[in-house]
């Protein structure tokens, strides 16, 4: 049998771990209060898609909204790993859409339920291709960027998180524990907004990836 290629670890159906109200100034858009923890959420496998397949519209919501995130993409696995040595538990990232149902989710946080409708659905999870540790020595000073239709909506610095990504590392795994393969979404900048059908999302990561995807109602 070949070794996994940590490469495509989308394929090896591992957990997807994501941070919410990570970045200040889009807490603040959505009236959210700054956390004093980091809000925890997750996504299935089941949520992942590739460029080349369309992000579904869910039937259930008239309000999908982008939101553009760095993803960590954890190589070796570990229960409470310390601040310390986090950072070896890293094998890279992905620029990642944390898709969310705006409308659903603000139902639901009214309700006091949970977030799964409006997080977790088929094709909530947009990935680029995956990048190597050594390609992004600095992750905590990147820029990620989202246009709609060629408009800019989203431009903010992983220097802004609230919660690094050795402190996410370290409050994870002393709840969840991590494993090879599995994928943590750091959080949002501002600007997130709702998308249509046949709308055209392209996101990046100054100077590293790109990628395109098309909003879609499923046939
Ligand atoms: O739904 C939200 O706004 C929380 C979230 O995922 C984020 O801040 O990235
Ligand atoms: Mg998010």
């Amino acid at each position: 049998m070949s070794a996994r290629n940590i490469a495509r670890f989308w394929e090896w159906g591992r957990k997807i771990i994501c941070v919410g109200r990570n970045y200040a100034d889009h807490a603040i858009e959505l009236k959210n209060a700054i956390p004093s923890e980091p809000v925890l959420f997750l996504k299935p496998p089941s949520a992942y898609v590739r460029e080349g397949s369309p992000i579904l519209l869910p039937f259930y919501t008239s309000s999908l909204h982008h939101e553009v995130e760095l993803g960590v993409v954890i190589g070796k696995g570990g229960t409470a790993i310390p601040q310390s040595s986090a950072m070896e538990h890293v094998a890279g990232y992905v620029l990642c859409l944390d898709m969310t149902a705006r409308d659903v989710q603000d139902e639901c946080k009214s309700k006091g339920l949970p977030w799964t409708l409006a997080k977790a659905f088929n094709t909530s999870c947009p990935i680029s291709d995956f990048i190597p540790k050594e390609k992004i020595p600095d992750p905590g000073s990147i820029n990620l960027w989202l246009k709609v239709n060629d408009i800019v909506k989203q431009n903010g610095s992983t220097s802004q998180m609230i919660f690094s990504i050795p402190y996410l590392i370290n409050y994870i795994s002393e709840i969840i524990s991590l494993e090879e393969g599995d994928l943590i979404l750091t959080g949002t900048p501002k600007g997130v907004s709702s998308v249509q059908e046949q709308d055209e999302l392209q996101a990046g990561i100054d100077g590293i990836v790109t990628m395109t995807f098309k909003v879609d109602r499923k046939s």
